[in-house]
C-alpha cells in the first residue's frame, strides 16, 4: 500500500543550507527511499523570489518521492500540518565571530516561530533547530511553545559528531563507517567536548578496538583533535567565506533519519536534547548527549564513565549554555 506523504518544513529554505537540504529530502535521504514527502519551505519576503526559484528547480528535478511543495513567506501556512520541522532560518556568523554573536538577531525568530509551530504543526511534530546559536534557539523555541513536548525539540550537533568521526577516520586511515560511538557533549560552540573515550573502530578482522588504543597518542586526542572539531565551523568559514552548508544539510538528514527510523544496534549518536540532569548536567538546558533512538524516541545513553578531564569539559560547556540562556532572555526583553 502506498505510504501517506510526510510533511517536512524547512525554514530559511532560500539560504545556502536550504539549497543543499531540500533536494536531499526530496530524494529520500531524510526518511528513506519509500517515504513520499511534501516540502514546506519558509523564508522572509526579501528572499521570496529566490525561494520561488528553488521551488521551480524542485519541480524541474522531477523527484518521484516529492508529492508537493509549499513555498511561502507566511509562517502559519508554512507550519500547518507539518510532521517534521527543520529550522534553518536565521543569520549565520561571519569570520571572526562566535556563534553566540548572532544571538540577538536569531533568538527573536525562534520565539516568534515557536507559537506558529505550537498552534499549527501536526501533533507529535519533531523539531530540529539548526540555526545558531542552535542549543539556545532550541531552548527558546521550547520555552515559548510549552505545549510541544520537550522530547520533540532538539538541536543539531550531529555535524560535530560527524566531524569527530571524520577526524578519527583520517588519522587511522580507516573507513568512516567503521568508526562509531564518539560523543559530542554540550553546546554547538567552541566549548563543546568531542569525547572519544568510548569510541571504537571495527577492524578488517571484525574485531572492535578502542579508538584511544589504536590512536595511541593521548596528547593528540586530548589536544589537537578536540580543538580541530571545536573550531571546524570557523575553519570552513575561513576557507569558503561562507559557513558550512552541504555537511550541515547532510548532518540534519542523519539526525532526523536516526530519530525517526532508529539508531543501529550498539551505536549511539549525538543530539542536542533537553537535559533531565543525566551526567549531572543541569536540567533545563538543551545539551548535546549520546543518545540511541527507537520507535521515534531518543534516550540518553546512561552509565558511561566520565573521568576528571571529561568532567571539567562537560561542566565548562554547561556553564556557557547557562550564560547563553540568560543572554537570550536579555535579548528578548
Ligand atoms: N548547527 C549546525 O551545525 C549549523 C551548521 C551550519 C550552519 N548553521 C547555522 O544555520 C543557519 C543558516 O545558515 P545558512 O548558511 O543557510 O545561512 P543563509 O544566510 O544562507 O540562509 C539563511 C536563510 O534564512 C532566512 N531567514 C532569515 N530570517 C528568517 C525568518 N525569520 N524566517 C525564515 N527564514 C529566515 C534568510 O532569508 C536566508 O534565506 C545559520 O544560523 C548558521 O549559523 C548551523
Ligand atoms: O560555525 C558556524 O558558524 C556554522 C556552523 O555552526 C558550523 O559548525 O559549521
Amino acid at each position: 500500500m502506498a505510504q501517506e506523504p510526510v510533511r517536512v518544513l524547512v525554514t530559511g529554505a532560500a539560504g545556502q543550507i536550504g539549497y543543499a537540504l531540500v533536494p536531499m529530502i526530496a530524494r529520500g535521504v531524510l526518511l528513506g527511499p519509500n517515504q513520499p514527502v511534501i516540502l514546506h519551505m519558509l523564508d522572509i519576503p526579501p528572499a521570496a523570489e529566490s525561494l520561488n526559484g528553488v521551488k521551480m528547480e524542485l519541480v524541474d528535478a522531477a523527484f518521484p518521492l516529492l508529492k508537493g511543495v509549499v513555498a511561502t513567506t507566511d509562517v502559519v501556512e508554512a507550519c500547518t500540518g507539518v510532521n517534521i520541522a527543520i529550522m534553518v532560518g536565521g543569520f549565520p556568523r561571519k569570520e571572526g565571530m562566535e556563534r553566540k554573536d548572532v544571538m540577538s538577531k536569531n533568538v527573536s525568530i525562534y520565539k516568534a516561530q515557536a507559537s506558529a509551530l505550537e498552534k499549527h504543526a501536526a501533533a507529535n511534530c519533531k523539531v530540529l533547530v539548526v540555526a545558531n546559536p542552535a542549543n539556545t534557539n532550541a531552548l527558546i523555541l521550547k520555552e515559548f511553545a510549552p505545549s510541544i513536548p520537550e522530547k520533540n525539540i532538539s538541536c543539531l550537533t550531529r555535524l560535530d559528531h560527524n566531524r569527530a568521526l571524520g577526524q578519527i577516520s583520517e588519522r587511522l586511515n580507516v573507513q568512516v563507517s567503521d568508526v562509531k560511538n564518539v560523543i559530542i557533549w554540550g553546546n554547538h560552540s567552541s566549548t563543546q567536548y568531542p569525547d572519544v573515550n568510548h569510541a571504537t573502530v571495527k577492524l578488517p578482522s571484525g574485531e572492535e578496538k578502542s579508538v584511544r588504543e589504536l590512536v595511541a597518542d593521548d596528547a593528540w586526542l586530548n589536544g589537537e583533535f578536540i580543538s580541530t572539531v571545536q573550531q571546524r565551523g570557523a575553519a570552513i568559514i575561513k576557507a569558503r567565506k561562507l559557513s558550512s552548508a552541504l555537511s550541515a544539510a547532510s548532518a540534519a538528514c542523519d539526525h532526523i533519519r536516526d530519530w525517526v527510523l532508529g539508531t543501529p544496534e550498539g551505536t549511539w549518536v549525538s543530539m542536542g536534547v533537553y537535559s533531565d540532569g543525566s551526567y549531572n548536567v543541569p536540567a533545563g538546558l538543551i545539551y548535546s548527549f549520546p543518545v540511541t533512538c527507537r520507535d521515534g524516541e531518543w534516550s540518553i545513553v546512561q552509565g558511561l564513565s566520565i573521568d576528571e578531564f571529561s568532567r571539567k569539559k562537560l561542566d565548562l560547556t554547561a556553564e556557557e549554555l547557562t550564560e547563553e540562556k540568560a543572554l537570550a532572555y536579555s535579548c528578548l526583553s
